[in-house]
């Protein structure tokens, strides 16, 4: 039933620009001696949403990060924040749950195998409506809400039925699956339900855009069409939603600034004589999460130690895992593992004060991760799967004098942007080895002439172009089915399909395109 909002105690802080995320921009720190402070949560939904937000001085809505805490809306450091409170259960069946165990292995290839709990999808259902309320209290009328990621699918739908009145858009931060893995889903109708209640539903890639898209036609047997420039349109309870890809950045201009500020400088120059002053810098940084390939990595510098192609007293690595997710058993198990392979490289490779790698089990100072950043001679990321990988942008942001390297896993959605990078299949060892290898003895030429490529690519794709382009198409989607469909210029900058982008099932989907029905 539509939310009454017309009550006079409720219309004073609504907002017309409203975020809706599984988390606040911030978490709150529970200390042992009983303070309390907001700390930044980890990921890359909130790195490239909180400037958005900034800008827009909108309302965001999400979780605090901990249990059973009932918090008023506030203002934190400028951003208007609507807390959702989770408890105990909540966060057992929704976020470890359903959205962790089930959802993410689910999207990212089943690279660990999913779990199918019909008690977490009832605590996903009942979560996700609890945001679609907050939603709806917090929208003024007509209001923009933006609603984002796998752990709130549900939400556009449901706010729809609440609040007629506003304008939905839906964001996927992950890979969107073949048809012949998110089959597998018991719950797969009211899932793409769910998403199809926004008038805009948005992927990183085509390949997802198109995945959804071939769903919505297979599975729910609706009517679709393909739009000119990408994407494409679904018929669905007498609307038409839009269907695209846009994929997500960084504020490049910020991080190329405080990359080049006199103390990021000062301390990456320490951080350096902190490692020994070694010829070159390899870098990973990740969320501890078992679809980063951190394992593989190391795997491969452990091999061109123990091979004597790599002089561990010359080139160490820097790896920062920020703890995540950590009551998930998969990550546990990814924890232990990692840990005992960097003893095992340490312990055949190392020197008293001279461990080749060193190994953060913590988050650190965003200034700080920027020094590391400057340092580094070469940035590894090699995930198995990953909706886009801001991290290695950030790196790129932060080369304006075109210094460094960075390998890239072809299964990240940045390989697609990011061409001029060393682009590995992760799986493939010996390939990856010779190309830390290729990286680490390239040419000054060779060096500036990619990265050059690189950092402008990302200069000209920032977070802000991503949101603008996002929202632009937004404003003019959703429509009623007997108006005529608006005319859009779909200016999306689409990256080409790179080496591997594409999900597309070819099996249930021989066409690989949206088709027409008349
Ligand atoms: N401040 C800070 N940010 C971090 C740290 N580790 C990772 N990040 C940020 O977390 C984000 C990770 O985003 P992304 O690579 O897209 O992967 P995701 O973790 O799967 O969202 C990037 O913006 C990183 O800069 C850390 O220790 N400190
Ligand atoms: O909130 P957590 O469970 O601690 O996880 C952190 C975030 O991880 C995921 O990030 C994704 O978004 C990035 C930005 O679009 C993208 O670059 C990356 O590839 C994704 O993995 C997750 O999607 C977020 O919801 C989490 O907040």
């Amino acid at each position: 039933m539509p939310l009454d909002i017309s009550d006079e105690t409720t219309t004073h802080d609504r907002s017309d620009f409203v975020v809706v995320a599984n988390r606040l921009p911030v978490d709150l720190d529970e200390r042992p001696d009983g303070s309390t402070a907001w700390r930044r949560s980890p990921g890359g939904l909130v790195t490239a949403l909180e400037p958005v937000l900034r800008s827009r001085n909108g309302c965001w809505v999400g979780w605090p990060g901990v249990a059973d805490r009932e918090i008023a809306p506030f203002t934190h450091d400028g951003l208007r924040i609507h807390p959702v409170r989770l408890g105990e259960t909540d966060i057992e069946g929704f976020y470890e749950g359903f959205s962790n165990s089930t959802l993410w292995p689910l999207y990212h290839d089943v690279v660990v195998k999913p779990t199918f709990d019909r008690e977490w999808w009832t605590a996903y259902r009942d979560v996700n409506r609890r945001y679609a309320q907050a939603a709806a209290a917090a929208a003024a009328p007509g209001a923009t809400v933006w609603v984002h990621d796998y752990q709130l699918q549900l939400v556009p739908r449901m706010l729809r039925e609440l609040r007629p009145d506003v304008t939905i858009g839906f964001f996927l931060h992950i890979p969107f699956p073949p048809v012949e893995l998110f089959a597998q889903l018991p719950w797969r109708r009211s899932v793409m339900e769910g998403m199809l209640g926004a008038d805009l539903v948005g992927f990183h890639l085509p390949g997802g855009a198109e995945n959804f898209v071939v769903l919505a036609r297979r599975l729910l047997e609706l009517e679709t069409r393909p739009v000119t420039g990408g994407g494409g349109e679904i018929r669905f309870d007498g609307r038409i939603v839009r269907v695209g890809a846009f994929p997500i950045s960084i504020d490049s201009a910020d991080m190329a600034t405080r990359a080049r500020s006199e103390s990021v400088r000062r301390r990456a120059r320490e951080i350096r004589e902190d490692l020994g002053n070694p010829e070159q810098i390899l870098l990973g940084v990740d969320r501890l999460d078992y679809t980063k390939g951190i394992d593989l990595r190391l795997d491969a510098l452990g091999e061109l130690y123990d091979e004597g192609r790599l002089d561990p007293s010359r080139t160490v690595m820097v790896q920062l895992a920020t703890p995540s997710r950590e009551q998930v058993e998969q990550y546990a198990l990814m924890r232990t593992s990692i840990e005992t392979q960097v003893g095992r490289i340490n312990g055949d490779h190392g020197q008293l004060g001279r461990p080749p790698v060193h190994y953060l089990y913590q988050p650190v100072a965003r200034d700080e991760l920027i020094a590391l950043y400057v340092a580094a001679d070469v940035m590894l990321v090699t995930p198995l799967r990953d909706g886009m990988n801001l991290v290695a942008k950030e790196y790129v942001a932060c080369r304006s004098e075109h210094s460094g390297a960075l390998v890239l896993s072809e299964f990240t959605g940045a390989a697609s942007e990011l061409e001029q990078a060393y682009l590995v299949n992760p799986h493939d060892l010996d390939f990856v080895k010779d190309t830390i290898v290729a990286a680490l003895e390239q040419s000054p030429e060779q060096r500036r002439a990619r990265m050059a490529a690189l950092h402008a690519q990302v200069m000209a794709n920032d977070v802000h172009h991503w949101a603008r382009t996002f929202l632009d198409t937004l404003a003019v989607s959703g429509h009623a089915t007997d108006e005529p469909p608006h005319e859009i210029a779909m200016d999306w900058r689409l990256p080409s399909t790179g080496p591997f982008s594409p999900t597309v099932s070819p099996v249930l989907d021989p066409a690989g395109a949206p088709s027409v029905t008349p």
